[in-house]
């Protein structure tokens, strides 16, 4: 992926080929409807300003019967310009409005394709992503200023026309005086992209304070922790680095304008002085010079307009090439070869020399990992906190790829395989599973979407995880929405503050759990802290039950609570990067280790408050 600087010329032509695809294909009539009034916009100033000579000409000859008629002409063709710019008006917002929806749904299903966590743990890529996203109206945009300079390029050339008659050397100066304007605008235009880019990190970060002070989840802490003034400081500094570069560059366009604008009027005086005394010494007529200045205010207003609608369409492209890149962004892991499915699990998964750190830059994570992991055993991940536990699982998911060294799904490097095709035989709890802002039964059935989940299995992974009641007892049930920010009634759609209910922490867990019932006929099963959020009595509930319901299949659990690991086919002990012990809860216990040591001071927490009854 490119980084943000200007593109060359090449680029900018694919980028603007790919703006116009986008319009065509969302919106053809429009388009042409909105071409066709833009023709009547662009002639209407010629036809009046000639009607008007006729009309100045007439009255000086005294030509009163022509007169009437060329009232009634001026009069219908402003009024159908006028017409044709509010139809104008309705055209261009609804090009805007299809053309945006299309790129968005291109941008967010390249989004979607992108398999793999670490684009989006990417400044760069974050950057693009927001550029991409605000660029998403610009393809209409872009017919729009197209048009716009069309419009003024057929302004401009039948002002050339009338206003060569005249003075053909005044036209060949008046031309000459705009381009300048156009070189400068490009140039600040170049300018503006970059400095977009340049910011682009700021905006964002001020974007993160204002999401984090309007949202429930940090309203705690920021209350709690008296936050309000530090976050609202720290959010208008970014803004005021961002003002500063829009303003550097404001100022600098307004001295730029400034300058351009006086130039054309001093062109426009001498014009006018010329005209005077050319109508003075009998060289014009009223009408010529009615049409000369008409003219010379015609090509200057049509050629700036012309002018800015070009830099403007430069400018939209430029952003737009953001969007053109992510879209067309190749796979961020490597794409496997011809093995189009992954086969079920026979022999089981290997972890071979696995070597993985999340950048060249950061500390290796995992140095060396080879673990074998059954067909149809459970194999608890333990050890002390950042010893890479998740990571492991993140790998096995293959969000990553290892560094060094290889993962084997019964031979298989899973770098052969379609990140889906493996996904697919997967189920998983993760640590930071998400609490989706939707109805409780949508938050299971996203477990399973491929299967179109009904109600009844929605309900059995409900009481499978042990969360069936709490849901059942809620106000509308399994429609009942899980938040109380888009509260609405589920009868009759109407906004309902009451509506929305949120879960407790061991309820969210637990539909968390519920979600990853849906898969439990999946090869592997991935829980990550399952039940670091359940009491006691539930956590001893659903670790039963998943051991009754994954009996015989593989599972990887990782655990702090060590007393719901005792029963794993086999405990891995992670440590220093590397396995540092292997073996069943008994043999761990015996061998005296890093096992054996978590395990003896979790027991002694628990055993030293305990009065033993009797
Ligand atoms: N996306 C990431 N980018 C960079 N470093 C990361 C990322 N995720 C985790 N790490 C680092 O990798 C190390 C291992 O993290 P990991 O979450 O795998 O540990 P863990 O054993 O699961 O820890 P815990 O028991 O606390 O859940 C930590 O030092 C962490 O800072």
């Amino acid at each position: 992926m490119s980084d943000g600087r200007p593109q060359a010329a090449r680029g900018l032509a694919r980028c603007a080929g790919r703006a116009a695809a986008t319009v065509w294909r969302s919106a053809p009539v429009h388009v042409l409807g909105y071409l066709a009034v833009t023709l009547v916009g662009a002639a209407t100033p010629i036809a009046v300003a000639w009607l008007t000579r006729a009309v100045l000409d007439g009255v000086a000859a005294r030509r009163t019967g022509a007169l009437l008629a060329l009232a009634v002409a001026i009069a219908v063709v402003t009024t159908v310009a006028a017409a044709a710019a509010h139809a104008g008006h309705y055209l261009r917002a609804e090009v805007d409005r299809r053309a945006a929806l299309r790129a968005k749904d291109e941008l967010f299903a390249a989004v979607s394709r992108v398999t793999g966590l670490a684009r989006f743990e990417s400044p760069a890529f974050l950057d693009r992503l927001r550029l991409a996203q605000q660029s998403a109206s610009n393809p209409g945009r872009l017919v729009d200023t197209a048009l716009t300079a069309a419009r003024g390029t057929v302004t401009v050339a039948g002002f050339v026309g009338s206003l060569a008659l005249v003075n053909s050397a005044f036209t060949v100066l008046v031309l000459l005086s705009a381009l300048p304007g156009l070189l400068i605008e490009l140039r600040m235009s170049r300018q503006r992209a970059a400095m977009l880019w340049r910011i682009g990190p700021a905006e964002r970060r001020e974007i993160f304070y204002a999401q984090l002070m309007s949202t429930a989840d940090a309203a705690k802490e920021i209350r709690l922790f008296d936050l309000g003034a530090f976050l609202r400081l720290r959010m208008l500094a970014e803004l005021r680095t961002v003002n500063a570069a829009r303003r550097r560059l404001d100022r600098r366009e307004l001295a730029v304008q400034a300058g351009l604008a006086g130039a054309a009027a001093v062109v426009a005086g001498a014009g006018l002085v010329w005209a005077i005394l050319a109508a003075g010494q009998g060289r014009l007529s009223v009408g010529d010079v009615s049409m000369f200045v008409a003219a010379v205010a015609g090509v200057q207003a049509a050629l700036s307009g012309t002018v800015a609608a070009g830099v403007m369409a430069y400018e939209h492209l430029l952003t737009f090439h953001h969007h053109v890149a992510i879209v067309d962004d190749g796979p961020d892991l490597p794409a496997p070869g011809a093995r189009p499915a992954l086969p079920p699990l026979r022999r089981g998964i290997e972890l071979r020399d696995v070597w993985f750190r999340y950048s060249p830059d950061h500390p290796w994570i995992l140095r060396g990992v080879n673990l074998f992991i059954p067909n149809g055993h459970t194999v608890a991940l333990v050890g002390r906190n950042g010893t890479g536990k998740s990571t492991l699982v993140k790998l096995l998911c293959r969000f990553y790829d290892p560094t060094r060294g290889a993962i084997l799904w019964d031979g298989v490097d899973l770098r052969d395989v379609p990140p889906e095709a493996l996904r697919a035989r997967i189920g998983a709890v993760f640590q930071d599973f998400v609490a989706y802002e939707l109805t409780a039964a949508d938050n299971i059935a996203v477990g399973d979407l491929g299967a179109a989940p009904d109600q009844e299995r929605i309900e059995r992974a409900a009481r499978d995880a042990g969360v069936h009641d709490a849901l059942a007892a809620l106000p509308y049930g399994y429609r009942t929405l899980l938040s109380r920010g888009f509260a609405q009634d589920p009868d009759d759609g109407e906004s309902d503050a009451d509506s929305g209910v949120l879960l407790s922490g061991g309820q969210w867990q637990r539909l968390a759990l519920a979600r990853a019932f849906l898969r439990r006929d999946r090869d592997l099963m991935i829980l990550d802290e399952p039940s670091s959020g359940l009491d006691p009595e539930a956590e001893y509930e659903v670790h039963g039950r998943l051991a009754t319901l994954r009996s015989g299949r593989t599972s990887v659990v990782i655990t702090h609570r060590l007393g719901a690991v005792r029963s794993a086919d086999r405990i891995v002990v992670l440590a220093g990067g590397v396995v540092a012990e292997e073996g069943t809860h008994a043999g761990l216990l015996a061998g005296g280790g890093t096992y054996a040591e978590l395990f003896a001071r979790q027991a002694t927490g628990y055993r030293d408050d305990v009065e033993v009854p009797g």
